[in-house]
């Protein structure tokens, strides 16, 4: 008889954390989900290893080595879109994942927020389109991002000025998850050193990372979710190699010294925050883009008539956008 596939394993059951999925995540299970994720951080700091490892394939293959002549030259910023479709506990996801290449590798870093700002407000723009047509495109797939991720640097110090002002200046438009890159450069005492430098800096700076806690209403879940608060920013270690045989799977970096597990959430929140974005709070980064995030976004933008005659034209033919852009009313 032909062995079963075999599993990664994880030693999540090991943690004294596991968050509840909420009851959006319960009624989005049947439905299967199209979800978006921007990756931002440093050239380095491993989002095209955190991918593939989140996905558990090559989802970004490895770069070439930068041609020494051109080396020097910080290219602009670039969004790559890669799709992946996941099933997560039974739940069809449709991932979209934009990763933006060359943030903060430049001497002068201020366009970078700009663009990054420009990209998350032209999809907010696209739904408002969509939604004053009269007649809707039922294709219409959202790309609306529903989570950033991002990479601050292990310098074990405390946010830098780049960091704060990409979470202040993007806060209002995206959830963003403030992670720690390549943590296995840090001991064990450091990185919780550094977590709590970068939390005092949130506090101090009131700097608008996601809010776990937003649904008080939910009082099952908000245990849950002030213990899942506490592990902000996640410290992320990626996987360069699987070891095991025909039934057993584990994911590992590799040094010198050994091997960090990094499916063991005792060496990294790897596995926690994995959980988080793709099963328990996975529909709550949904709801709250739609209902708060882009209400806010879509009131703001009406109020200042922004949304003028002309942005809802159709280019297609499809559609006719004769309809007022003030009576564009999101379906209940
Ligand atoms: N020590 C350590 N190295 C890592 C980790 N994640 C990735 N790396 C290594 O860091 C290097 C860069 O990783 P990438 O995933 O390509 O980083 P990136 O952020 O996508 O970088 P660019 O493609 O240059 O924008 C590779 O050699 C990875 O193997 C980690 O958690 N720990």
């Amino acid at each position: 008889m032909a062995p079963s596939a075999p599993s990664i394993t994880s030693n999540m059951s090991a943690r004294a954390i596991t968050p509840r999925p909420s009851s959006y995540r319960h009624k989005s299970e049947k439905r299967g989900m199209t979800y978006n994720i921007m990756l931002v951080g440093q050239s380095g700091l491993g989002r095209r290893t955190f991918l593939n490892t989140l996905c558990e394939r090559e989802v970004i293959p490895a770069t070439e080595a930068p041609n020494p002549d051109t080396a020097n030259v910080a290219d602009p910023m670039r969004f790559d879109t890669y799709e992946v479709n996941l099933e997560e506990d039974g739940t069809r996801i449709s991932l979209s994942v934009i990763d933006a290449a060359g943030f903060g590798d430049g001497l002068d870093n201020t366009s970078c927020f700009k663009q990054l700002q420009d990209y998350i407000e032209a999809q907010f723009d696209e739904v408002l389109v969509e939604e004053s047509r009269i007649k809707r495109n039922r294709k219409y797939r959202d790309h609306r991002l529903h989570v950033l991720i991002y990479f601050i640097p292990p310098t074990g110090h405390s946010l830098r000025e780049l960091d704060i002002e990409l979470i202040r200046r993007l806060g209002e438009y995206v959830n963003i998850i403030p992670v720690i890159g390549r943590a296995d450069s840090l001991t064990v005492d450091e990185l919780q050193t550094f977590k709590h430098s970068v939390m005092r800096d949130i506090d101090y700076y009131k700097l608008p990372v996601y809010n776990f806690c937003w649904d008080e209403s939910d009082t099952e879940a908000l245990k849950d979710n002030r213990e899942v608060m506490d592990f902000i920013p996640f410290s992320v270690v990626t996987c360069d190699e699987v070891l095991g045989n025909d039934y057993d799977l584990v994911r590992v970096r590799r040094y010198p010294w050994g091997t960090i597990e990094i499916d063991d959430d005792s060496q990294c929140d790897f596995v926690l925050l994995r959980y988080i974005l793709l099963n328990s709070h996975i529909a709550d980064l949904i709801n709250y883009t739609e209902d708060v995030l882009y209400e806010n976004y879509r009131t703001k933008k009406l109020e200042v008539g922004g949304f003028g005659e002309g942005e809802g034209d159709d280019e297609d033919g499809e559609g006719d956008d004769d309809e007022p852009s003030t009576s564009a009313r999101k379906q209940e």
